[in-house]
């Protein structure tokens, strides 16, 4: 089931094209407003784009040039679950699983088969005989994920689906998701970079309606290209030119660090922010760089300090002993073994 997808929104400044081959799934990631529901919303039939085509197999979803063809909604081969379940209130959990089926002419009967199939695929076939109010979310999330299922989808179209719900209840979640998603083709919203890591073969990150950078998920994720992506893989992103010692940043600054990039070559450098170092005074280091504190935070047991262009994990004895607060004005260091430089 290859998805084959080029679409324009003008007014939403959207102008994204990509492919999603058979049995993979892609992650969106990106920052509000980048176009992700955007994105399903047009593949789902929810909205129509001004230009460019989408097929699905040998299903022409839409096509803005070819006469301006438009497939429905439910003539798709398309699921899009939702962030909340939308179930319906005055069906029992059984009949909404058995929806999708009855309505493409199914029997009754074989319907109902089919839904406890997929109830009990996502462990919820005890809960057949209940109403959507009787659910709490995390159980109703799991029927929506076995109605999205039963109906067969060429493509799921999955929104944040563990977004709204309890800590507690999304890594049971988050397992059932990876085991039913294995082999379909699949495009999933998170802003989880673990969704990420335990779903997606293939991680696609918009900004501003365009795509910004996309790859294997661990190689966005570990050599980050995006502010966005690095800030998502918690570590610092430095982008400018490779120069002999290291990388020349925007502002002239150079960053030593060993690659086997030639220098000239655009380049990017990442620094984990437990490897940078904070102080007052102007440090031996080579690699130094000067910066306004604009936040101070805990994080688990050291505090993060956050610049423009950097951010340190350090004790918070350090943040105490150097009186750190927004407005300082410090020096952030690190060794060069610990800068990792990469194609940018
Ligand atoms: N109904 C709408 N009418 C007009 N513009 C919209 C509408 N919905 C979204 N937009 C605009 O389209 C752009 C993309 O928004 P979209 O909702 O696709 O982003 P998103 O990545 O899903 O964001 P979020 O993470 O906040 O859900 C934004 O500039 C947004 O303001």
């Amino acid at each position: 089931m290859t998805f084959v997808f080029d679409a324009r929104v003008a007014s939403r400044g959207f102008d994204v094209s990509l492919e999603v081959k058979p049995g993979e799934t892609v992650a969106v990631l990106g920052p509000n407003g980048a176009g992700k529901s955007t994105l399903l919303d047009l593949a789902a039939g929810l909205l129509r784009a001004d230009s460019g085509r989408a097929v699905l197999d040998d299903t022409v979803l839409f096509d803005a040039v070819g006469g301006g063809r438009f497939t429905p909604p439910h003539e798709r081969g398309v699921s899009l679950l939702a962030q909340q379940p939308l179930l319906f209130p005055h069906l029992s959990v059984l009949e909404n699983v058995a929806f999708g089926p009855r309505s493409s002419g199914v029997s009754r009967l074989e319907s109902r088969e089919t839904a406890r199939h997929w109830l009990a695929e996502v462990e919820a076939l005890d809960l057949a005989d209940r109403r959507p109010t009787q659910l709490s979310g995390g159980q109703a999330q799991r029927i929506a994920v076995a109605r999205a299922l039963a109906s067969d989808p060429k493509l799921l179209l999955l929104d944040e689906p563990l977004a709204a719900l309890d800590v507690a209840v999304a890594p049971a979640l988050r397992r059932m998701l990876r085991r039913v998603l294995a082999g379909r083709t699949v495009l999933i919203v998170t802003h989880d970079i673990l969704d990420a890591f335990t779903l997606a073969d293939r991680v696609v990150v918009l900004d501003h309606g365009r795509i910004v950078e996309q790859g294997p998920t661990r190689d966005v994720l570990e050599r980050p290209r995006s502010r966005f992506a690095a800030g998502l893989a918690a570590l610092n992103l430095l982008v400018g030119v490779r120069t002999e010692r290291g990388i020349r940043l925007d502002d002239g600054a150079e960053i030593a660090g060993a690659s086997s990039l030639s220098p000239g070559t655009p380049a990017a450098a990442a620094v984990r922010p437990p490897a940078v170092r904070v102080s007052l005074d102007e440090p031996a280091e080579v690699n130094r760089l000067r910066g306004e504190v604009l936040d101070v935070e805990p994080r688990g047991d050291l505090v993060r300090v956050r610049s423009r262009h950097l951010a340190a994990d350090v004790a918070p004895a350090v943040v105490a002993d150097l009186d750190l607060a927004p407005g300082s004005t410090v020096w952030f260091a690190f060794d060069p073994a610990a800068v990792q430089i990469y194609a940018g």
